[in-house]
């Protein structure tokens, strides 16, 4: 540790350790929404405030402080200029009227120390009048005691209604907010997500976020700041007024300037020790990367989920030292942080802050009028009180516009990740409604290749395929050949690098996402197991019959999950346990509580509940596509025959014909034969393609794996 003492990691600024990948669509802009251009910049000013200079092509971590250098304080400028207006828009819009009031009454409240220390000021000097004079007046006390007493009433009120109108103003701000970043949250998509810049763009607009709802607890500049500022400004301003005035008779300017050197320079001396060093962030990758280390650890041994392969695989003694090493690379760390802040210059600094100098300084201009026949007992006390304060709003001040200026950048990511467009959104001009086809979906894929963001080479190369509507395809292969991803292709949750998909004779990609998807029922290869009851999970697969009893029964029925549901303890209405939820690992094991209340289910019915969700929306005239990623992989062969009659039978008009499109990805060939056509894949190539009697006596991959499989 010794050793990463010298080398002042310290003082090297938080970068990624390995260099972030510059996504091909990085940024795309909403098209309908005012002037691309100013979004344009706000987002590049934001990603160039996280460049640094000395480390090309490396970015500071997100939530990191910038340096603060010419560079920067022009990035923030024009950050500002460009998000501030409309955030403030924003805002303003919510509570007009408070708001002007509350900025009114912050400007008044930062003048109020003024008054009071004006009020006793007088009070004290009239009161040693009284005393030198002899002339002990009890009425004149009397009413002074009960100015005083006015203000402090009149101050009360002020700080009352200030307080009131702030906590209105900002409880609607901070739901605004909120409400923006779940907007923001929701229409995002997954290859969109997948862009690691965007992902830090969208860090930072949370840490902007989250600054309005711990009010700055998280050493965050929020816009609930900005008051702060305004009241800072108005006390330090009457202050200085109030200073001035004192030295207005006679020539005392420079006993003024003196004054305020020795009020203003002990926090500009700690101001100018703090700025040595960026903070709010791991300070070092190897620190960080112990930190998220240290952080899995705990994880895993904290996690219920994980318990059973922790304890087979004997992972105890290796999580606790991976623990125990990487706790003691932080506080090592930690221990180089103390060194450096107790370092000889950092002393120097704080000695000369501490010492009297800077306070005995304060008092040579009062000691200096108090020679002059102006002087007074209240004078002096309204003084030392003031330069005092002055001392205090000073500070307070620069910290506060610290923290404004990395806030600035927040607020940036903020606005920039408001304009940040789905990347399979179609621009409006070439957006077009989805076309219907009453016999199910007809798909077509010409020269199709696909890869995944960290993949060397692609995972679907060259795929030529025409699925007729109507018609059912199965999709075979080995592990790894691309199936479950060109499902997701199809599904229009991955986008693709090149080809072309048509979907009933137009181009995938001009259909909007959500209309696409309203004509789409899927079972997922990996589905999600919702933390909540029975029906919320088979439910969601069509939200608006998700409180209808009988439709959720009914999707049950279809995928034979009703007489095991029935068997629950409280049926539809049962609580599952998820095992995925790592909250659950962190909440406390009393009786009662979330784990205990909680069912768990096989996998086989966890599957059953998948099948039974998409199953919900699966018969609705607009859905015409059905695509099951490996949906009978846990169930048994019975069960695994029934979902397929039953699927058949959803696919079939009254009348015999065909009404939807079926593609499943199976393992089981025996089922794959029901279909009729398969695709065989390999290595991301459909290698062999036509009936299950076709593919036999061709006799090639499939004949082979169907051979093995039998
Ligand atoms: N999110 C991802 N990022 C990067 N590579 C991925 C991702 N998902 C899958 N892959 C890779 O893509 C390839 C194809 O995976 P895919 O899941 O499509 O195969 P599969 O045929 O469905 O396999 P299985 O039969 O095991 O389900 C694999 O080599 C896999 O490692």
């Amino acid at each position: 540790m010794e050793e990463k003492c010298h080398l002042s990691h310290f003082f090297s600024p938080p970068v990624f350790s390995s260099a972030q990948k510059i996504p091909k669509v990085a940024y795309q802009y909403e098209e309908d929404r005012g002037p691309a251009r100013a979004d344009n910049d706000v987002y590049n000013s934001w990603l160039k405030s996280r460049t640094l200079p000395q480390n090309t092509g490396t970015l500071l971590a997100p939530g990191n402080h910038r340096p603060f250098d010419h560079t920067t304080l022009r990035l923030a400028s024009r950050i500002c200029k460009m998000c501030f207006p409309d955030i403030l828009r924003l805002f303003f819009a919510l509570h007009p009227w408070r708001t002007v009031l509350m900025i009114i009454l912050q400007l008044v409240r930062g003048m109020l120390p003024v008054f009071k220390g004006f009020s006793h000021a007088v009070l004290i000097d009239e009161v040693q009048s009284m005393i030198t004079s002899g002339n002990f007046l009890w009425l004149r006390l009397a009413k002074l005691a009960a100015t005083e007493v006015i203000r402090a009433v009149l101050e009360f009120t002020v700080d009352s209604i200030a307080s009131s109108t702030e906590n209105i103003v900002h409880t609607s701000a901070r739901f605004l907010i909120e409400y923006k970043q779940m907007e923001q949250r929701v229409r995002l998509d997954v290859p969109t997500l997948a862009n690691p810049i965007i992902r830090d763009l969208l860090h930072e607009s949370d840490l902007f976020v989250r600054s309005f709802v711990g009010g700055s607890s998280f050493g965050l500049f929020s816009m609930f700041d900005f008051t702060r500022v305004l009241v800072l400004f108005s006390e330090l301003v009457s202050h200085l007024f109030l200073l001035s005035s004192l030295f207005w008779k006679g020539t005392h300017s420079p006993l003024l300037f003196l004054s305020l050197l020795s009020a203003v320079l002990p926090p500009v001396l700690t101001w100018l020790r703090g700025n040595r060093t960026y903070s709010g962030g791991y300070d070092n990758p190897q620190e960080a990367h112990a930190v998220a280390r240290q952080e899995k650890m705990r994880r895993l041994a904290y996690s219920d989920y994980h318990r059973s392969e922790v304890l087979l695989f004997g992972l105890g003694p290796w999580v606790l030292q991976s623990w125990a090493r990487a706790r003691r690379t932080i506080l090592g760390f930690e221990h180089c942080h103390a060194a450096d802040e107790s370092g000889l210059s950092s002393q120097f600094w704080s000695y000369l802050n501490s010492t009297g100098l800077l306070a005995a300084m304060q008092n040579l201009p009062v000691l200096i009028l108090l020679q002059s026949n102006a002087a007074s007992l209240g004078m002096f006390t309204l003084y030392r009180s003031s330069i005092h304060a002055l001392f205090y709003t000073a500070g307070s001040l620069i910290t506060t516009l610290r923290l404004a200026f990395q806030g600035v950048f927040l607020m940036g990511a903020f606005c920039a990740a408001m304009h940040v467009q789905p990347q399979l959104q179609p621009t409006a001009d070439k957006a077009i409604r989805y076309r219907r086809c009453s016999k199910g979906m007809k798909i077509e894929l010409k020269n199709l290749t696909f890869s995944y963001p960290t993949s060397r080479d692609p995972v679907l190369k060259d795929i030529n395929l025409t699925i007729e509507a109507g018609e059912t395809l199965a999709i075979v292969g080995l592990n790894g050949s691309g199936k479950s991803t060109l499902a997701n292709v199809l599904l229009r949750i991955l986008d693709f690098d090149s080809g072309i998909i048509t979907v009933n004779g137009l181009d995938i990609r001009r259909y909007r996402p959500a209309d696409y998807h309203a004509h789409i029922t899927s079972v997922f290869q990996g589905f999600s197991k919702y933390d909540g009851s029975v029906k919320e999970n088979v439910g969601v697969g069509l939200i608006q019959e998700s409180q209808n009893p009988s439709a959720v029964h009914e999707a049950l029925r279809l995928a034979g999950a009703a007489d095991f549901v029935k068997a629950l303890p409280q049926g539809m209405k049962t609580k599952l346990k998820t095992g995925n939820s790592e909250s659950s690992a962190w909440l406390p094991e009393v009786p009662g509580a979330y784990t205990h209340t909680r069912h768990e289910l096989s996998g086989g019915e966890w599957q059953r509940l998948a099948i039974s969700r998409a199953l919900m929306r699966a018969h609705r005239p607009e859905v015409e596509l059905i695509l099951l990623d490996e949906p009978t992989s846990s169930l048994d062969a019975h069960a695994q025959n029934r979902l397929f009659n039953t699927v058949e039978k959803i696919a079939t008009s009254s009348t015999g014909g065909k009404i939807k499109t079926v593609i499943f990805i199976t393992h089981r060939l025996s089922t794959a034969r029901r279909a009729d056509k398969i695709a065989m894949m390999e290595r991301g190539r459909i290698t062999e393609f036509g009936t299950h009697e076709e593919l036999l006596q061709r006799d090639g991959a499939y004949a082979a794996l169907y051979r093995a499989s039998v």
